[in-house]
């Protein structure tokens, strides 16, 4: 298994093989807590103007995501886990754009398959690549805006690579350093209203969900997403 580490959005346009596109701060955490309060589906696109059309075209749905962080307009909630905790999402189809983690995803154009990636599901990406045994896995780390590498996504590339090649990893001693250097925003007193420090603490609690989130194409064509217990 021949396993390559990628960055960002030219990462994602490089990406082959089974293809992880990894963020952890926030947009593929915020989706494993969504499987795991009982969404239907998700479905994540790249432009604002798609997630609008895509509520109309499925009546009922919810609308997440950001830009620059914040809640958009209109929409039901921002990319802040913490934020969905006590929203009512069991059966419900949620469309969610971001800055990174849904561009990688619609970027991706020359994988075979494609698995999101987070620590809140790392072991269970890494049990999931293992069971499938492909020639190449590419581990795309999406970063802030998918322009900027990020501390938190490269953290958890290195952490999948590291139990696929069943090597020891110091993911608690790394998870700590994130505090300091990549999670920084979530601890400042003025940006409590975007990126609460709640949202840290929920997406750096590695291993807890025993699934997968695989990309594949509705009846209609449309990109969403399936959950897939594995472990
Ligand atoms: O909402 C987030 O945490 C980020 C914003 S940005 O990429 O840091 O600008 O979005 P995401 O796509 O989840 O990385």
């Amino acid at each position: 298994m021949n396993i390559q580490i990628l960055h960002l959005l030219e990462g994602a346009r490089a990406a082959s093989g089974l293809t992880v596109i990894i963020d952890v701060f926030r947009a593929f955490s915020l989706e494993c807590y969504l499987y795991a309060l009982g969404a239907e589906t998700i479905f994540p696109v790249d432009t604002l103007e798609k997630a609008y059309q895509y509520r109309e075209k499925y009546p009922g749905s919810l609308l997440a995501g950001e830009r620059k962080g914040k809640k958009c307009a209109g929409f039901d909630f921002g990319n802040s886990p913490s934020a969905i905790i006590n929203f009512p999402i069991r059966g419900k189809k949620v469309i969610h754009t971001t800055s990174a983690g849904t561009q990688g995803i619609a970027n991706a154009h020359g994988a075979e398959e494609i698995i999101t990636g987070s620590l809140v599901n790392a072991s269970a990406v890494a049990q999931y690549i293992r069971a499938k045994n492909p020639e190449t896995v590419s581990l795309v780390c999406m970063g802030v805006g998918g322009r900027r590498r990020a501390k938190e996504d490269y953290l958890c590339a290195e952490y999948i690579k590291s139990l696929l090649k069943q090597q020891p990893f110091n993911i608690s001693r790394g998870i700590s350093n994130l505090r300091y250097d990549g999670g920084t925003h979530f601890f400042d007193p003025d940006r409590q209203d975007v990126f609460p420090k709640e949202d840290f603490h929920l997406c750096v609690k590695y291993d807890q969900f025993p699934f997968v989130i695989r990309i594949r194409k509705n009846d209609a064509g449309d990109t969403c997403t399936e959950k897939i217990d594995v472990l």
